[in-house]
């Protein structure tokens, strides 16, 4: 099986070219990038106008199967990653029940299969049911096709439970990724501590809760050497302790999501509780050192945290409706018309945050544009205009807060190891 994708501008993520070449797949490897290749193949797909990327990895998924499946499943979400450009993700362990062993982790594998071809690697719990307070059998769990550790959707208050996983973490050589925010600060707050918060009489989660476990987190990766990742970054200040933390040379890196460089507090009284998201939207000063974190590096990496919610439980006050925002069907249109629209990021600056980056952290062997890796490809049209319609989404989820935005950008061609697995209609 061949496809040849022609006249494209190639994305390189890692030399920060973008050059007019043709990529041949063959038996669902990359095996030739070229200018003006002649191949036969058995598919072709003219990308005249197009930029051809390293497919997106989205770290940072809540794909709610099992057992929260009247929000979303693997197939649904599997579905709308696949609209959104989406190759490969993880997803997070906060299903019903929770993934905490080797069964679990083997029943989301099943599930993956039967979806819409993007690959998924499951994340699994550090605690026993997110509880924080019994470790799983990290190893076990590993074995089994765990990619990462993490409580996400909790912070992990325990800091001798951290320590200790941590600990085995680092022998096993898996990521642990950190949801940060201080329950004792946060528990039962729906919004950020600020003029918004005050504005509404609420009692709000303030930024230092976030920081304080950033910076916890950080010293127990010095302490035991393993590799901390930190989810959802918001806050300026949690940019500026991760960047001392790299300069001395821990091994932690982060992801911040599109809402965070993108909206602020004021969202909440405009949206409500489609604006309600852990941890929360904050100040245009934090959208400005998101935006200087990912510029220069600090922020490696750009995930969703797809949190599907049904209409139902968005329909609620904000005080009583779930937090998280849906993204994965928005999140390239988004990163696109914020960052390089805006002249503020590249499009290999970009690809190497939403594809390399994010699999480096997870070790997956994804991410580049080069001979003999996986055919996985992202094609789209940098210039598109389009207006984000969530009645269209594949996501059983319509709570994205970018619903009625016109943005630029869009996803043309999903492929996955040379397989075309979304087509804009
Ligand atoms: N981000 C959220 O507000 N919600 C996530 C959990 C999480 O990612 O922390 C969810 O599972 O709904
Ligand atoms: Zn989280």
């Amino acid at each position: 099986m061949k496809l040849l994708i022609k006249n494209g501008r190639v994305v390189h993520p890692v030399t920060s070219a973008v050059i007019l070449q043709d990529i041949l797949i063959e038996d669902g490897k990359i095996v030739l990038i070229e200018r003006g290749l002649e191949a036969e193949a058995d598919q072709v797909i003219d990308a005249s106008g197009l930029a051809v990327s390293p497919g997106l990895v989205d770290m940072h998924v809540h794909l709610r199967d099992p057992g929260l499946t009247y929000k979303e499943d693997i197939i649904t979400g599997s579905n709308a990653a696949a609209r959104g450009g989406i190759t490969a993700m993880a997803c997070m362990a906060n299903t019903s029940p929770t993934v905490d062993c080797p069964e679990q982790v083997q029943y989301v594998l099943d599930r993956a299969n039967q979806g819409s071809g993007v690959q998924i690697f499951p994340i699994a719990a550090l605690s026993k049911g997110l509880r924080g307070e019994e470790p799983t059998d990290a190893d076990a769990l590993k074995k089994a096709g765990a990619i990462a550790l993490s409580d996400d959707g909790n912070n992990v208050d325990n800091a001798n439970l951290m320590r200790d996983v941590l600990i085995q973490a680092g022998q096993l050589d898996i990521p642990v990724l950190c949801h940060c925010e201080d329950t004792s600060m946060v528990e039962g707050r729906a919004v950020n501590e600020g003029s918004v918060s005050r504005q509404l009489w609420l009692e709000g989660r303030p930024a230092i809760a976030e920081e304080l476990v950033v910076m916890r987190d950080a010293m127990l990766a010095e302490e035991t050497g393993a590799h901390v990742h930190i989810c959802h970054v918001s806050t300026a200040r949690s940019v500026e302790i991760i960047r001392k933390m790299k300069k001395k040379g821990i091994h932690i890196t982060c992801e911040t999501c599109p809402q965070y460089f993108t909206l602020t507090e004021d969202e909440v009284l405009v949206q409500g509780s489609l604006a309600r998201v852990n941890p929360p939207l904050r100040t245009a000063q934090d959208v400005k050192g998101i935006i200087a974190g990912l510029k220069d590096g600090t922020i490696d990496a750009i995930a969703t945290d797809h949190a599907p919610h049904s209409a139902e439980e968005k329909a609620r006050p904000l005080v009583r409706a779930p937090s998280g925002m849906i993204g994965l069907e928005t999140s390239l249109a988004i990163t696109l018309t914020q960052l390089y629209h805006t002249g503020k990021m590249e499009l290999p600056e970009i690809i190497r945050r939403m594809s390399t980056n994010p699999s480096d952290i997870l070790h997956l062997p994804k991410g580049r544009m080069s001979l003999g890796v996986d055919g996985d490809l992202t094609i789209f049209d940098p210039n598109e205009e389009w207006t984000v319609d969530p009645e269209r989404f594949a996501s059983k989820a319509r709570n994205t807060p970018f619903g009625g935005w016109k943005v630029k950008g869009r996803v043309k061609y999903t492929i996955v190891k040379g397989r075309v697995i979304y087509r804009q209609a």
